[in-house]
């Protein structure tokens, strides 16, 4: 027996169920080549252990794991282990480790990590530890990603060095005092459900220390008798009374003061009423609720998500509506006209596809709205109208390239697009200065949300045979994109996880594709995502190869579960994929770039490089490395679950 597969089957001794879940290690096969469950090898060396999901627990040997020396990667996920954490810290080369979801608890010793400095991706979460998050973390100087949250850790954060970490979450834990001033850069999300923290990117901001106050009164039976001329005793009254002042002082001036910013308010929003007409109800920062109540509220999309989702939990998608016939009078050349002709014909909205049904602008007007983001090309919102269909009102910036009728024509051309992977609009509202686009709203959201967002149901029911049929379904909608608009230089132009939506069967559709033709030259490379590749930042170049960056951007974003810091203007946040992906695949080390929700997958390991290849291959810095389309379509079709 090799030291390896001496040091395995001893690991094995120590795990329950022993046969179940490892029953291929026989001693008479080797772990590499005849592929023992859960081993991950790289060119016939061991590096990784993969046993997420599988059942396990035991008091697992760490002493054995110590003749693998080539180990890098230990991944328990989702487990049944218990009791304190195992003592990895012997292995002093591991870059990954992996106990989320298990039963482990205790506290973990101050210096567990000192020795795993090569240590990048530290995931505890989902178990039950408690004490202080360990000091010795901060010695991590590779550390990217650390997640503890859902445990019960106490005490305050250590000033972690923010270096290269970019995933980071602490929620959902008992912990106090500031966030570290390093860690601002992070979603407050990442601190959420820890009562005592404050501080940080929190709103919570952190009390000053209470100011020394004049001491306690000493018991007068234990006090020695105090000097007239030191301490008369009027002194603490009068400081009492004193303090009481000050605080009505600063009370009148808080009330004062609130009371002009009221004011100031209110005129504000009363001259600005003034100015704005009807349609500003779907404006940026004001909303109508169902009782037409104008509400204020701040537009902030970091990881935009279609909120309240349980309002479109329903089977909208295949409803097919007949709106308020009173306002949407159906058959004649009106009914295209939709219903609500104003004065100057302003007020219009036009059907260009009545598959859902029809409707007029006064039932958006009567809508229950929400707002769901605000993304470089405008804002959307969602309105749920009386009948229950919800759509999608995306109020368009900087579109005034073409006139009236050029406009009309292109959305009139969307409008009799029809293609399971592509979201056809249904209707337009067209003035200079305001132009909307009505969709049918898809209550699953986007891909950045479900892949980014709140991490709940839907990411876990993101397993590789749906992260294939998704990418599939990109590709396919791709191919039709690029065929339909065969002309135009940027047939897509903005292909990103936000304007991917999924329908309940994860069945993507593309979203604000094929615009490039109406945005304002001087907007188009500020809002679309297909300005940043590499050759339009470096010359200018735009050609229809940047659609097939964007898709390898996409690609690695399936396989990675990472946030790409492509989408972001300023690049800060995020992962660079592109990069990662490059550096890991110099050092052969691939495995490591997968999501580890999918690599414990281990049989279909390999179609994942494979996608990944081509992930690689359509993000190629250079146009005329980087793949067709047509070949990159081929290659995702050939990737069989
Ligand atoms: N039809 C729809 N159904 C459900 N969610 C949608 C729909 N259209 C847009 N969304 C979601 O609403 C949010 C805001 O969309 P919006 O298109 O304004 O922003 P974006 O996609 O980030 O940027 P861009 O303007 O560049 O497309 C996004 O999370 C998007 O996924």
């Amino acid at each position: 027996l090799s030291q390896e597969q001496d040091a395995l089957l001893k690991l094995k001794r120590s795990l329950s169920p022993a046969d179940n879940p490892l029953d291929n290690w026989d001693p008479n096969t080797s772990p590499c080549n005849d592929k023992w469950a859960g081993i991950v090898c790289n060119q016939d060396v061991i590096t990784g252990l993969h046993f997420a999901n599988m059942g396990l627990s035991g008091n697992i040997d760490v002493d054995a794991l110590k003749d693998i020396p080539t180990l890098r990667t230990i991944n328990l996920m989702n487990n049944k282990f218990s009791g304190p954490i195992p003592d990895f810290h012997k292995l002093g080369v591991l870059k990954s480790l992996f106990l989320a979801g298990n039963d482990f608890s205790g506290e973990i010793p101050k210096d567990y990590f000192s020795h795993l400095t090569s240590l990048k991706k530290i995931y505890l979460n989902g178990n039950n530890f408690t004490g202080k998050i360990p000091e010795s973390l901060t010695q991590l100087t590779k550390l990217e990603e650390l997640h503890l949250e859902s445990n019960q850790f106490t005490g305050p954060i250590p000033k972690l060095k923010p270096g290269i970490l970019n995933s980071l979450d602490f929620s959902k834990n008992k912990l106090q005092g500031p966030i570290p001033e390093t860690l601002s850069k992070f979603d407050p999300k990442a601190f959420e459900g820890n009562e005592g923290l404050c501080g940080g990117p929190l709103k919570s901001s952190c009390k000053p220390p209470p100011t020394p106050s004049s001491p306690p009164p000493k018991s007068p039976s234990k006090s020695p008798p105090e000097s007239p001329s030191t301490s008369p005793p009027s002194t603490p009254k009068k400081q009492e009374e004193d303090r009481k002042s000050k605080t009505i002082i600063i009370v009148i001036s808080v009330i004062v003061g609130i009371m002009v910013l009221l004011l100031l308010f209110v005129l504000l929003t009363k001259k600005r009423r003034k100015r704005e007409d009807d349609f500003n109800v779907l404006g940026k920062e004001q909303i109508v609720d169902d009782h037409r109540n104008v509400q204020e509220k701040v537009v902030e999309v970091h990881i935009p998500s279609t909120t309240n989702r349980s309002v479109g939990s329903t089977n909208e998608s295949n409803r097919s509506v007949e709106v308020n016939q009173s306002n949407s009078k159906k058959g004649g050349g009106d009914s295209k006209k939709g219903s609500s002709q104003g004065k100057n014909g302003m007020n219009e909205l036009l059907m260009v596809n009545e598959e859902k049904g029809t409707f007029g602008l006064p039932d958006l007007m009567k809508a229950a709205a929400e707002v769901l983001g605000n993304g470089g090309l405008g804002s959307a919102y969602k309105a749920v109208m009386s009948n229950g269909f919800s759509v999608v009102v995306k109020r368009m910036r900087e579109m005034n390239r073409l006139g009236r009728d050029g406009f009309d024509a292109e959305m009139r051309r969307f409008g009799r697009l029809s293609h399971k992977n592509i979201l056809t609009p249904l209707a337009y509202h067209y003035r200079r200065e305001e132009k909307l686009l009505i969709s049918e709203y898809i209550p699953k959201g986007s891909l950045l949300y479900v892949l980014h967002g709140d991490r709940g149901i839907s990411y876990s029911e993101l397993n590789w045979p749906t992260r294939l049929k998704i990418v599939q379904g990109i590709a396919c909608g791709m191919g039709f994109i690029h065929t339909e608009f065969a002309s135009y230089d940027l047939p897509h132009g903005n292909l990103k996880s936000s304007n991917i939506l999924l329908k309940e069967d994860y069945e993507p559709v593309l979203n604000d594709y094929a615009l490039h033709p109406l945005i304002n030259p001087s907007n188009a490379a500020q809002s679309m995502f297909a300005f940043r590749t590499p050759e339009y930042i470096e010359s200018q170049q735009v050609s229809p190869k940047a659609d097939v960056y964007c898709l390898g951007i996409v690609i690695l974003e399936i396989l990675t579960g990472k946030f790409p810091s492509q989408y972001l203007s300023n690049g800060k946040g995020g992962t660079d994929v592109v990069q990662w992906v490059q550096s890991a695949m110099a050092d052969q080390r691939e495995q490591e770039l997968l999501d580890p929700e999918i690599a414990s997958e281990t049989d279909s390991v390999d179609q994942m490089l494979q996608l990944l290849m081509v992930g690689a291959d359509c993000t190629k810095s250079e146009p005329e490395q980087r793949l067709d389309l047509s070949e990159a379509i081929r290659r995702i079709e050939e990737v069989q679950a």
